[in-house]
């Protein structure tokens, strides 16, 4: 159990509103029960600071020095330097390398145990391609690769709903014409067992019950309107109900997010992104967290991307990284998830 656990907050792409969300919720951090440090160029944040005109005092800190209990319109920051000078609502690939850095920085600092959890603010995917990583999907998969996990889930939750929707991928970022060569027995098995293992972990949830998207419409048609259903998922389910899992479905699409379904369920997993996104931002956009599991460290996000048209606007909205950073303090302190 951690009493007091470190966030250690990402700041993402430097153009976008990651830096204008990190300070704003250090004007007034409510949770003193938890210590923030975000990670990223102080001199940016500085810059962004005041051109928002708010009140916060950055202060880097030096290797190794605690990070202190929160106060108000203070910012601890562990400085990553960027690799040129960002201007706000600018994408400049030249400072991929800076935000990756910050990813590694906290990766390494969970690992050593200086933080009990990182908080991601939005990076740019194709900043991060054009910077020279042409393989890079999204952090998602950037942390499964630099944890050497075998396997990873993308799961956003909003509590906006009652009951709560959380919506989990079997498949991340990929073209949607990759996504049905993707789906296959074993990485369903393998989403499917890290979902269910980790709702009970993290969200208390005793033998949750998961509902299952089918990958077609109808959910096939019983193989008129495609075959996955009925050669892959259907089997795999059937499988994993015989170790015990609690899984319906496959279930049509289109109508398994309706009350009748989701009232009695605790997650769903959805074949692929825009399948069940969509579906949970409109229930809850601004109050959602995205969070990846199977992870050897807890790492929570926003559910919104960079917004480089209200950056250094004072426009954006800090919902949805308040519910990030509320998140991860949980996971953290329920004391489940040891640093390796
Ligand atoms: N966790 C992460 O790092 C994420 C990164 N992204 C990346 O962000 C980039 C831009 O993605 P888009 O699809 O344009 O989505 P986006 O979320 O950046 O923007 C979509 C719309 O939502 C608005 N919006 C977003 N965040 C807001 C906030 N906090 N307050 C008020 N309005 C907000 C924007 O102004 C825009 O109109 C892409 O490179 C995408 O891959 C997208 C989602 C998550
Ligand atoms: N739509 C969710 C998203 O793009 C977040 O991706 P990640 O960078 O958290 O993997």
């Amino acid at each position: 159990m951690t009493s007091s656990p470190v966030l250690a907050l990402t700041t993402g792409e430097p153009a976008g509103i990651g830096p204008d969300l990190t300070l704003a919720l250090a004007v007034a951090w409510q949770d003193h029960e938890t210590r923030l440090v975000a990670i990223g160029d102080p001199e940016l944040l500085a810059e962004r600071a005041a051109r928002l005109a708010l009140a916060v005092r950055i202060v880097p800190l030096a290797d190794g020095a605690p990070v202190p209990a929160p106060r108000d319109g203070v910012l601890p920051v562990w400085p990553v330097r960027l690799r040129v000078r960002s201007e706000a609502g600018r994408l400049d690939p030249a400072n991929a390398a800076y935000v990756l850095e910050t990813l590694d920085v906290a990766i390494a600092a969970c690992r050593d145990g200086h933080a009990d959890a990182m908080v991601t603010a939005p990076l740019h995917k194709g900043a991060i391609i054009e910077g020279g990583y042409p393989g890079f999907t999204g952090h998602t998969e950037y942390l499964r690769d630099a944890c050497g996990a075998e396997a990873v889930v993308m799961l956003l939750a909003t509590e906006r709903t009652e009951p709560p929707l959380r919506v989990a991928l079997a498949t991340t970022h990929l073209p949607l014409r990759a996504v049905a060569d993707a789906i296959d027995a074993e990485s369903l098995r393998r989403v499917t067992t890290i979902l269910d293992a980790d709702l009970r972990r993290y969200f208390g949830i005793a033998r949750p019950r998961i509902l299952v998207c089918g990958l077609n419409p109808h959910a096939g048609e019983e193989g008129h309107l495609g075959v996955e259903e009925r050669d892959i998922i259907a089997p795999t389910l059937a499988e994993l109900r015989r170790d015990g899992l609690d899984l319906v479905g496959p279930l049509p699409a289109d109508t398994l997010f309706t009350p009748r379904h989701l009232n009695n369920a605790d997650a769903v997993l959805a074949m692929y992104h825009d399948q069940g996104l969509p579906v949970l931002k409109y229930a809850g956009f601004g109050e959602a967290a995205n969070v990846t599991l199977g992870l050897p460290l807890i790492r929570t996000s926003v559910d919104h991307g960079t917004a480089l048209d209200l950056a250094a606007s004072g426009q954006a909205d800090a919902g949805s990284l308040r519910v990030a950073l509320d998140v991860a303090a949980k996971m953290a302190r329920s004391g489940h998830v040891a640093p390796e």
